[in-house]
């Protein structure tokens, strides 16, 4: 129930247009319930009027009857928009809210998050909650104001029919529901989880689908899928038919209540204690009563897997928020990162939940216009070190520092606008080549834009393209090979125009003669801009031109220098270098 009043908390802001909703599909009910009723006994009075030749006033009862049947009508138009609205800005409005928590979680829990776990949660759980307003609440609202409402109008008539109706209502709205989702909920259960199941094995195995089909192992991907979904077809049929039963017995109750109306109405009518013409005016409104509770069984099988879904959502906003003690974005930080030296004070480092150091004691300072190159073998912890001054995890141990200030405590925005990021893991958005470069750079010019792409090496492949930079390239830069996406992803942090350039292996995979021209330019590019260059790598010519060289090993800088230094008094240098 917990999870129940979060969610409500969280719909606060749209309250108004939700009670509005409210009110509307309130008032088109009882009007559809009033104008049946009123039809059931107008036509009576005209029959009866017609048998004994008595004159009437139709005028009065005819405008009553037009009137609720306009009533109703816009009611349920003016109910629809205004529910919808109310919808829509919870689902917006829960989608930023739910974003705004993940992100700042997002680089820190990444080993936790399975993407496509993530995308479900993000994606289906919050359209699920769409149903916690729309399905849930207003049905159940409404059924509590409609129901005392209608057997208070009976019981004005009959009391016993209105307790009977009252029982009936309670029957089709609570307990009928109750009986089903007991028979229905371990196949419910099961089919949500097998939904999760299905939705995982899908996008992991579209994202590899090259590998599947080149260890031979797609067909049993194939049938393993096909064993998935044929059991939840197999469950979609048994909840089917548990609902066709529900749907049967729902039916006949609803019928017996009309029966029921005539065996209490008509002795009472022959008893002179009712007017005969309200038999079949409450009759009808037997008959179209149900209607309060008719959306309360879908309401009550909905309940639990919206619950579910906000469960698994709320999970991953109670997550701890790793702390960064972070200061205002003010100018002294952005001058700082600027003009700062850079400073690892015996950082030592793990990953959470790990009992490992990644990075053990570093100590080092890099000054402004440096360039300095990491190397170590696999592991060393060399994405480690550049990872924390990106400030994408808080160092607790030690610090690293920008002119002499604790880097936690710089705001992420100034952080990253001045120290720009090439990973080995970048991402190519499913845009143009120039809508990609304009991530990095929102004010850059189509001539700033072709000159970096020049710079990188891609200026004959895009001038060779019919539309240039306007290309469009597919979903992770599908139209681009892979060193043209690391090119791609170099012209990016190239046009960024940050201080700091931290590029991870920047040339790998490229052949020599690319590799040589690419690595001129980025050499002229910082010389130019003097910017700070930390570039993990591990090819020899990078190595030469280098002002300092980090070895690492095991989380530890081993042994630093520059090139020349490093060949004559380091085994271990040499070694690596030979090694790689
Ligand atoms: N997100 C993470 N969660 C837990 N452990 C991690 C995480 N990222 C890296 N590690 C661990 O930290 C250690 C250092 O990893 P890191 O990626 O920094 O090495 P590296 O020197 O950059 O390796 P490579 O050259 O292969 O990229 C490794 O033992 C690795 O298993």
């Amino acid at each position: 129930m917990r999870n129940f009043f979060r969610l409500l908390e969280l719909m606060r802001p749209q309250l108004g247009f939700m009670l509005l909703g409210a009110l509307l599909s309130l008032l088109a009910l009882l009007a559809n319930i009033s104008l049946l009723a009123v039809s059931g006994w107008f036509l009576t009075i005209m029959a009866m009027a017609g048998l004994t030749g008595a004159s009437i006033n139709y005028f009065t009862p005819g405008a009553v009857v037009r009137f609720l049947a306009i009533v109703r009508t816009v009611g349920r138009y003016a109910e629809r928009v205004i529910t919808h609205e109310a919808t829509f800005r919870i689902l917006a409005q829960l989608r930023y809210y739910f974003y705004q928590k993940l992100e700042p979680l997002l680089p820190y829990y990444q080993v936790q998050f399975q993407s496509a776990d993530l995308l479900t949660r993000m994606q289906q759980d919050i359209d699920n909650l769409d149903n916690f307003y729309l399905r849930i609440l207003l049905p159940a609202v409404v059924a509590l104001v409609s129901v005392p409402l209608v057997c208070a109008a009976v019981a004005y008539f009959s009391v016993s029919l209105a307790l009977v109706l009252a029982l009936v209502l309670i029957i089709l709205g609570l307990g009928l529901p109750y009986v089903s989702y007991l028979w229905a909920r371990s196949q419910q259960q099961e089919k949500l989880n097998l939904n999760n199941q299905m939705q995982l094995g899908l996008v992991d195995g579209i994202f590899a689908l090259r590998e599947l089909v080149m260890y031979q192992v797609a067909e049993r991907y194939q049938v393993s899928m096909l064993q998935l979904s044929s059991r939840f077809l197999q469950l979609e049929l048994a909840l089917q038919q548990k609902n066709s039963v529900s749907n049967l017995v729902n039916f006949l109750l609803v019928n017996a209540l009309v029966l029921c109306s005539f065996i209490i109405l008509v002795p009472l009518a022959a008893a002179g204690k009712l007017a005969p013409e309200y038999i079949a005016s409450l009759s009808l409104l037997m008959l179209v009563s149900i209607e309060t509770v008719m959306a309360l069984p879908l309401a009550c099988q909905l309940l639990p897997q919206t619950l579910a879904s906000a469960q698994r959502l709320f999970d991953i906003v109670d997550m701890p928020v790793p702390h960064f003690n972070q200061g205002p974005d003010g100018l002294n930080n952005t001058v700082a990162i600027q003009a700062g030296a850079i400073a690892f004070n015996h950082l030592s480092f793990s990953y959470p939940g790990q009992q490992t150091y990644s990075l053990t004691d570093i100590h080092v300072t890099i000054q402004p216009g440096q360039k300095v190159a990491i190397i170590g073998p696999s592991g060393a912890g060399k994405s480690t070190l550049v990872n924390l001054l990106m400030g994408f995890w808080p160092t607790a141990a030690g610090q690293v520092t920008i002119a002499e200030q604790d880097i936690n405590g710089f705001s992420k925005a100034s952080l990253r606008q001045h120290i720009a990021l090439m990973s080995q893991t970048g991402h190519i958005f499913n845009a143009t080549i120039a809508d990609n470069l304009r991530l990095a750079n929102p004010d850059a010019t189509t001539a700033d834009m072709v000159q970096v792409c020049q710079q990188v090496g891609l200026g004959d492949f895009i001038a060779s393209l019919e539309f240039g930079i306007d290309t469009w390239l597919g979903e992770t830069g599908a139209g681009l090979s892979g060193g043209q996406k690391q090119r791609l992803q170099l012209a990016q942090v190239l046009l960024r125009d940050s201080r700091v350039l931290v590029l991870d292996e920047p040339s790998k995979g490229l052949d020599g003669l690319t590799e040589q021209k690419m690595m001129d330019e980025i050499f002229s590019h910082v010389n130019a801009k003097q910017q700070t260059l930390m570039m993990i790598t591990h090819k020899p010519i990078m190595l030469q031109q280098m002002d300092l060289i980090l070895v690492m090993a095991q989380g530890q800088i081993i042994a630093q220098g520059d090139h020349t230094s490093l060949m004559r008094t380091n085994e271990y240098y040499r070694d690596l270098l030979d090694y790689f």
